[in-house]
C-alpha cells in the first residue's frame, strides 16, 4: 500500500484554553479570509508559493506513484530509477518547506504589522472614546485571535496543499481508467457536499462556543478579582460557583457538541474513501472491463486520496476559525478608527506655548459623558474660570460632583463639549492639545506605574535617589537600569513613587487627584505644607483635588464643586470648611 508523504492530522479538538471566538459583533465590510490575506501579502512571493506548493504536490504524488510503480516491476528498478526517486523526494522537500516556511513568516509578518497598528491606533485613540471601548476587548482581540491565526496557518496551507496532491491523484485515477475516474468524480462530489452541509453546523457551534467561552472567563475574573470578597461570605461564593459551574456546563456541552461533529466529520471523509474503494473492487469490475492489475493500481491510487483528504478534512476547522480571528481583529480595528481623536497629520500639530503654559481660562466650559443604553448622563458646567501661573488650585466637593471630570478637562483629556478652554490666550485645540498636554504632569486617582521610566529622558539616578529618600522609599524600592526595582508596594508608597516621576517630569503644570488621601498623617501635613509650597516657589501651576479641609489654606484658591457645577470659588484661607474627616488622625502621633 503506498504511503503518503504528507501530513496526516486528526481534526483539531476545540480545547478550553482557546480563543473564545466571538461571532457578536456586526462587520459591514466582508472580511478578509486568512487565504486571500496570505496571496494579498505574499506580493510578487505568491507565484514562488504556488510554484513551491506545485513541486511539493508533483513531487508527493510521484513518489508514491514511483514507488507503486517500482513495487510491481522489482527487477527494473536501478541506479537511474534511484536517482529519480531522490530527486522527486528532494523537490517535494524544498517545496514543502518554501510553501510552509514562507506563509508561517508572511502571517507572522502581518500579525506584527497589525500589532504595530493596533498599538499607532490606541495611542491615536480619543481618550473619552477609549475609555468607552475598555481594556479587556482590546486586549483579548489583540492577544488571542493573534495566537489563533498563528497556530492556524500550518494546517491552512496543509489544505491549500494536500488539495493539490488530491488534483493530481485524480489525474492520475483519470489516466489509468476514466469510468473509475467518472465514479469517483460522483461519490467524492456527494460526500464534499454531506461534508459541506455539516461545515455550516460546526461553524454555528463554533461561534456559539465563543460566546459561551466569553461568558465563563466573565464569571471567573470575578470570582478572582472578588477573592478576598468571597472569603467573607460563604453564600456568596456558593452563588459564584453555582454560576460559574452553569457555564461550565455549557461550555461542556456545546465543546463537547463541537468536537463531536469534527469527529463524526473526519469519520464521513473516512468512510467516504471506504465507498470509494468498495464501487472500484464490487461494482465496477462487474460493468466494465478490467485488467487485475490496472484494479490494483487503481486501489493503490485511491488510498492514496486518504492523505489529502485527511489534511483537508482537519484543515478546515482551522480555516474556519483563523477566519473568524481575522474578523474579531478587524472589528477592533474598526472600533479603534472610530475612535480615533479628531485627524490632525503629523505636520498640523502646533506648539504655542513652548512650555510656558501662561494662565488656563475656561470659557463656559461644559462637558457631558457619552449617552450609553438611554441612561442619564452626567454633564459639567458652565464653568468659567481663569488660573494664572504659580497658583495653588484645590478643587473640592462631594463624592461624584465632577471634580475628576473636570480634572480631565482641564488637561485636554476630555475635549469640551461646550465653550473653550485656553492657555496664554491660545484655545487648546486638536492641534495642539498634545503639545498642551507636555506641560502638565498629572496623577489621578487610578494611575498607572509603569515597569520602565518611559518618557523620562535621561533621567539623573542621584536625583532619583534624592527623591526616593524624600519620599520615604528608600530601602523599599530602587531605581536600576531604567527601572524601579520594586512596585508591589502599598497604596500609599506608590502614590509616592508616581509623586517621583511626577517631580522628575519637571513641567509647568503638575495636576494632583486625591493624592494625600493614602497618606499617613505626617506626610499629608508635609505633602501640603511643604511639598506645595515648594512648587509654588519654583513656579508651578499645582491644581489638586482635595477633602482635606484642614489644609485648606495651603491654597491660594479653592473651587468648590456640586453636581457638577462651580458652586464657588473662593481664596484658601476663606475656603468653606467641610466636617472634618481626620478625627482619627488627629489622635494618632504623628
Ligand atoms: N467614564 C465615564 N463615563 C460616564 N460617566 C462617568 C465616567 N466617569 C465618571 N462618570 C460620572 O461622572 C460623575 C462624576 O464623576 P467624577 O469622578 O468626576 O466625580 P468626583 O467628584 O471626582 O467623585 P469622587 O470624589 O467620588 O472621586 C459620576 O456620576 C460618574 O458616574
Amino acid at each position: 500500500m503506498p504511503k503518503s508523504l504528507t501530513h496526516r492530522r486528526r481534526p483539531p479538538r476545540v480545547s478550553l484554553s482557546e480563543h473564545p471566538l466571538r461571532g457578536s459583533d456586526k462587520v459591514t465590510k466582508t472580511p478578509m479570509n486568512i487565504v486571500e490575506l496570505i496571496y494579498k501579502e505574499a506580493g510578487p512571493d505568491r507565484w514562488r508559493l504556488l510554484l513551491a506548493s506545485t513541486a511539493a504536490g508533483v513531487g508527493n504524488t510521484l513518489v508514491l506513484v514511483f514507488i507503486n510503480a517500482a513495487a510491481q516491476e522489482p527487477d527494473a528498478v536501478d541506479g537511474r530509477a534511484f536517482f529519480l526517486f531522490a530527486v522527486l523526494m528532494l523537490a517535494y522537500i524544498l517545496g514543502a518547506r518554501y510553501l510552509f516556511h514562507r506563509t508561517i513568516d508572511i502571517v507572522e509578518e502581518i500579525l506584527h504589522r497589525i500589532k504595530g497598528r493596533i498599538v499607532e491606533k490606541i495611542l491615536r485613540a480619543d481618550f473619552a472614546a477609549l475609555e468607552r471601548l475598555g481594556t479587556s476587548e482590546i486586549y483579548d482581540r489583540i492577544t488571542e485571535n493573534a495566537t489563533v491565526i498563528s497556530g492556524a496557518v500550518g494546517l491552512v496551507t496543509n489544505v491549500l496543499q494536500q488539495l493539490l496532491i488530491f488534483l493530481f491523484a485524480i489525474v492520475y485515477i483519470a489516466w489509468m481508467s476514466l469510468p473509475a475516474f467518472v465514479l469517483l468524480g460522483i461519490l467524492t462530489a456527494a460526500g464534499l457536499a454531506l461534508y459541506w452541509t455539516r461545515s455550516e453546523v460546526m461553524v454555528g457551534f463554533l461561534q456559539h462556543l465563543a460566546k459561551t467561552r466569553v461568558a465563563f472567563f466573565d464569571v471567573l475574573t470575578d470570582l478572582l478579582r472578588g477573592f478576598k470578597e468571597v472569603r467573607f461570605s460563604r453564600r456568596r461564593g456558593q452563588q459564584i460557583r453555582d454560576d460559574v459551574m452553569r457555564t461550565s456546563a455549557d461550555l461542556r456541552d456545546t465543546t463537547r457538541k463541537a468536537n463531536h461533529l469534527f469527529d463524526d466529520n473526519f469519520i464521513l471523509a473516512s468512510c467516504n474513501l471506504f465507498v470509494l474503494l468498495g464501487a472500484l473492487v464490487f461494482v465496477l469490475p462487474r460493468h466494465v472491463h478490467m485488467e487485475p492489475a490496472t484494479l490494483t493500481k487503481l486501489v493503490s491510487g485511491v488510498m492514496f486520496l486518504w492523505g489529502p483528504l485527511q489534511g483537508a478534512v482537519s484543515g478546515y476547522p482551522a480555516y474556519v476559525r483563523s477566519n473568524q480571528a481575522l474578523r474579531e481583529i478587524e472589528t477592533l480595528e474598526r472600533k479603534l478608527d472610530a475612535a480615533a481623536a479628531a485627524k490632525v497629520s503629523e505636520g498640523a500639530l502646533s506648539d504655542p506655548w513652548k512650555g510656558k503654559p501662561g494662565a488656563i481660562v475656561a470659557q463656559g466650559v461644559e462637558y457631558e459623558y457619552a449617552r450609553t443604553n438611554g441612561d442619564e448622563t452626567f454633564r459639567i458646567g458652565p464653568v468659567h474660570f481663569t488660573i494664572d501661573p504659580g497658583e495653588i488650585i484645590f478643587i473640592v466637593g462631594g463624592n461624584g460632583s465632577g471634580k475628576s471630570t473636570l480634572l480631565k478637562v482641564l488637561t485636554g483629556l476630555y475635549t469640551p463639549t461646550l465653550g473653550t478652554l485656553s492657555s496664554g490666550g491660545e484655545a487648546v485645540r486638536p492641534q495642539n492639545a498634545p503639545a498642551y498636554r507636555e506641560m502638565i504632569s498629572a496623577i489621578f486617582s487610578d494611575f498607572h506605574l509603569f515597569s520602565r521610566a518611559y518618557g523620562l529622558l535621561d533621567v539623573d539616578g542621584d536625583a532619583v535617589t534624592r527623591l526616593l529618600a524624600q519620599m520615604q522609599l528608600e530601602g523599599k524600592t530602587g531605581f536600576k537600569d531604567d527601572r524601579f526595582t520594586r512596585r508591589d508596594l502599598s497604596t500609599g508608597q506608590r502614590k509616592r513613587l508616581a509623586m517621583v516621576v511626577s517631580l522628575l517630569e519637571d513641567r509647568p503644570i503638575h495636576v494632583f487627584d486625591e493624592w494625600a488621601a493614602d497618606q499617613d498623617p505626617a506626610f499629608r501635613k508635609y505633602f501640603y505644607e511643604e511639598l506645595l509650597p515648594a512648587l509654588k516657589a519654583r513656579g508651578k501651576t499645582v491644581i489638586a483635588v482635595s477633602h482635606d479641609d484642614r489644609y485648606f489654606h495651603c491654597a491660594d484658591r479653592v473651587f468648590t464643586m456640586e453636581y457638577g457645577k462651580l458652586l464657588s470659588i473662593e481664596p484658601g484661607h476663606r475656603a468653606p470648611a467641610r466636617p472634618s474627616t481626620e478625627s482619627t488622625e488627629q489622635s494618632l502621633p504623628s
